[in-house]
């Protein structure tokens, strides 16, 4: 069987994930590679549905609740959609992914407590897939808050959070590319214009498309 190869974009809100994503989709298949491009929370039609209720439900969920409707929807999204398409030697491009949820409820909501760090590396070894490369994209916050602004779309639950969460959430995912140096590239975006983020990751791609 084929295997493509599982690329994420993790990092907080505005810094150009959802960008580099569309830029590096739309390289790759001008260089004629077969693409996904996907998201979490959703991607597939229940994952989609659990997105909603994530980030736009009117009642808010526990911790540990928030934590497993995260992963179920990230386990349907696995199921039918990111292995069948490994499956066919696609590359999947996915803005988002289990590290999210570790900086996100781990080091944000639960402020690195060991008990739920325990708890979503759990689910993440029960999900059985780890990304074969993680860019990391940072800005500071000043900077994503009026990218944010400019974009003006609705805020979710998220993005409403106070200051104290979102610095939690930098240095949570600071700390996993510390942890985790051969998967993780930590690339600033503050004073890279989109096209150079995008040759950056590019190289790095194609690198290692060239060694498999
Ligand atoms: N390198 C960059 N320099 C300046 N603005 C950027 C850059 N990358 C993205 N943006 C702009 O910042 C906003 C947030 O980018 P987006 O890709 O939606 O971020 P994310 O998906 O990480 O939330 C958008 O309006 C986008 O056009
Ligand atoms: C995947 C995931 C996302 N999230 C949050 C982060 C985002 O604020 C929100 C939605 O993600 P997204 O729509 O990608 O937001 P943005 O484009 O603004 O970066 O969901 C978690 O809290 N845990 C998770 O596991």
């Amino acid at each position: 069987m084929m295997s493509g190869l599982f690329i994420t974009l993790e990092g907080g809100e505005g810094v150009g994930k959802s960008t580099q994503l569309r830029l590096l989709r739309d390289a790759l298949q001008s260089q004629g590679h077969k693409v996904l491009a996907t998201r979490e929370p959703g991607g597939s039609p229940g994952a989609e549905d659990l997105r909603q209720l994530l980030l736009f439900g009117k009642n808010p969920l526990s911790l540990r609740a928030e934590i497993l409707t995260h992963f179920a929807a990230r386990f349907d999204h696995v199921d039918k959609v990111i292995r069948p398409a490994l499956a066919e030697g696609r590359i999947v491009l996915c803005d988002r992914f289990t590290d999210s949820t570790m900086a996100y409820q781990g080091y944000g909501r639960a402020e690195g407590d060991p008990a739920i760090l325990d708890l979503i590396a759990v689910l993440q070894n029960q999900l059985g897939l780890t990304p074969d490369m993680t860019f990391l994209l940072q800005a500071p916050r000043d900077v994503t808050r009026h990218r944010l602004a400019v974009r003006g779309v609705p805020t979710d639950r998220y993005e409403q959070a106070d200051e104290g969460f979102h610095a939690r959430i930098a240095a949570g995912f600071r700390a996993i590319a510390e942890q985790q140096t051969e998967r993780v590239q930590s690339i600033t975006t503050a004073n890279c214009s989109e096209e150079a983020v995008n040759s950056l990751i590019m190289k790095e791609i194609l690198s290692r498309l060239s060694h498999v």
